[in-house]
C-alpha cells in the first residue's frame, strides 16, 4: 500500500490527553499517601530547590507545590538567589538529604553557569534522587537487568501515556529527537528497554525527516517549535510531544502561548495518536514526580520500620 493511499484512508489522530490521564494516576496516588499515613503516622515530603527567578522555572515550581498539597504530600521548598554560591547550594541540599521528612529533593534546572551542575547532582542522595538524574540512576536505566530506584519523571510519563492509550511498543521503530539527560536520553532507553527498535536523533543528524518517517513512535524533545511538520510523520504512528515552547501572542496576558515541537494540526491529520502541548507530556511530568516522591517514602518508611 502507498503512503498516499493509506493517508487518504487514515482519520484524524486519536488525541491523547496528558490532563485527564494524570489526574486520574493522581487520584491513585492520593489514596497511596492516605494508606501509608494510616499504617505509618507519616506523610511522603518532597523539597524543591529553585535557584534564582527565571520566569518559567518559577511557573513549573509554583505548579509542583500545588500539586503536592492536593494530594496530601508534605512540600518544603528553598528559594535561592542566582548568585549562590555553589557551596551554599550544596548545603541546602545536604541539609535535606539529612531530613528524614523530606523523600524526594528536586534541584530545578538549569542551573545558573557559576555553578557545576553536576556536582550538585551528585550529591543528591540516591534514595531522594525523584528526578532519577543521579548518573548511579541513569547508568542503571541504560544496563540490561537492572531497575533504577527513580526514573527520570518526563520520560516515565511519556511511556505511561503511551501504554495507557494501548500503544504497542515491543517491536516497534521508535524514533526520539533530542539526547538530552533529562528527556530525549533516558527516553530512548526507556522504549529500548520496551523492546523497540530505537534511533535517536540529534543536531548533528543529516535528514532527520527521513529517519523521523520510519517511525511507528516518534518522541519529540528538542525544543524547536513546530519544527515536525505533519509530512515527516509516518501515517498511523504515536507521537509524543515533549516540547514546550514560548511563541509570542499579544492575545495572551502573559504575552504568549505554548506550542510543542511538532506543528500539531499537521500532524493530527497523519498520526494514529498524538499528545498536545498543553495538556500532554507537562501533566504527566508533575505527576511521575509526585509517584517518585511516594515511592522513595514508601521504601524510606519500610527501612525504618524493619530496623525497630
Ligand atoms: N513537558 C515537560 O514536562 C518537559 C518539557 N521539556 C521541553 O522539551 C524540550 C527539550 O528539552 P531538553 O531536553 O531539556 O532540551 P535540551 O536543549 O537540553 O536538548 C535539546 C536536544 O535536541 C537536540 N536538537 C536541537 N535542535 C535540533 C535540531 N534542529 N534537530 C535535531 N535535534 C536537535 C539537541 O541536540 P544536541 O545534543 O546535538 O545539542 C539536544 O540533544 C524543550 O522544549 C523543553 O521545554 C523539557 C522537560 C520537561
Ligand atoms: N530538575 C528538574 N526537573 C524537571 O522535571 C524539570 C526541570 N528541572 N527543569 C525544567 C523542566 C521543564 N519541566 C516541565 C514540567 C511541567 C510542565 C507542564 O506541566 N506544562 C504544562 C503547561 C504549563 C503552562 O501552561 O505554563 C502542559 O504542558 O500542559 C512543563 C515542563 C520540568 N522540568
Amino acid at each position: 500500500m502507498s503512503a498516499a493511499s493509506t493517508q487518504v484512508d487514515s482519520p484524524s489522530a486519536q488525541i491523547i490527553d496528558g490532563k485527564a490521564i494524570a489526574d486520574r494516576i493522581r487520584k491513585e496516588i492520593a489514596t497511596e499517601v492516605k494508606a501509608l499515613q494510616e499504617k505509618y503516622g507519616k506523610v511522603p515530603g518532597l523539597a524543591v530547590v529553585l535557584v534564582g527567578t527565571k520566569g518559567d522555572s518559577a511557573t513549573y515550581v509554583r505548579m509542583k507545590r500545588k500539586a503536592c498539597a492536593d494530594l496530601g504530600i508534605q512540600s518544603f521548598s528553598t528559594d535561592l538567589p542566582g548568585d549562590v554560591s555553589e557551596e551554599d547550594l550544596l548545603k541546602v541540599v545536604a541539609d535535606y538529604n539529612a531530613n528524614e521528612e523530606v523523600h524526594g529533593i528536586l534541584v530545578q534546572l538549569p542551573l545558573p553557569k557559576h555553578i557545576d551542575e553536576q556536582r550538585i547532582l551528585d550529591a543528591i542522595s540516591l534514595e531522594k534522587d525523584v528526578d532519577g538524574f543521579h548518573p548511579a540512576n541513569i547508568g542503571a536505566l541504560a544496563m540490561r537487568g537492572r531497575t533504577p530506584l527513580f526514573t527520570s519523571c518526563t520520560p516515565k510519563g511519556c511511556l505511561e501515556l503511551l501504554k495507557r492509550s494501548g500503544v504497542a511498543i515491543s517491536g516497534k521503530r521508535a524514533v526520539v529527537l533530542g539526547r538530552s539527560n533529562i528527556v530525549g536520553m533516558p527516553v530512548a532507553h526507556l522504549l529500548q528497554g520496551e523492546d523497540a527498535t530505537v534511533t535517536v536523533v540529534h543536531s548533528r543528524t543529516p535528514d532527520a525527516q527521513a529517519i523521523c518517517a520510519e517511525a511507528d513512535i516518534l518522541v519529540a524533545a528538542i525544543g524547536r517549535a513546530e519544527m515536525v511538520r505533519g509530512d515527516w510523520i509516518k501515517p498511523g504512528a504515536a507521537v509524543i510531544d515533549v516540547g514546550t515552547n514560548p511563541v509570542p501572542d499579544a492575545s495572551k496576558k502573559s504575552g504568549y502561548r505554548l506550542v510543542g515541537d511538532v506543528a500539531f494540526s499537521e500532524a493530527k491529520e497523519r498520526a494514529g495518536f498524538i499528545t498536545p502541548v498543553p495538556g500532554g507530556v507537562g501533566p504527566m511530568t508533575i505527576t511521575m514526580l509526585l509517584s517518585n516522591t511516594v515511592d522513595g517514602a514508601r521504601r524510606a518508611f519500610e527501612k525504618a520500620a524493619a530496623a525497630q
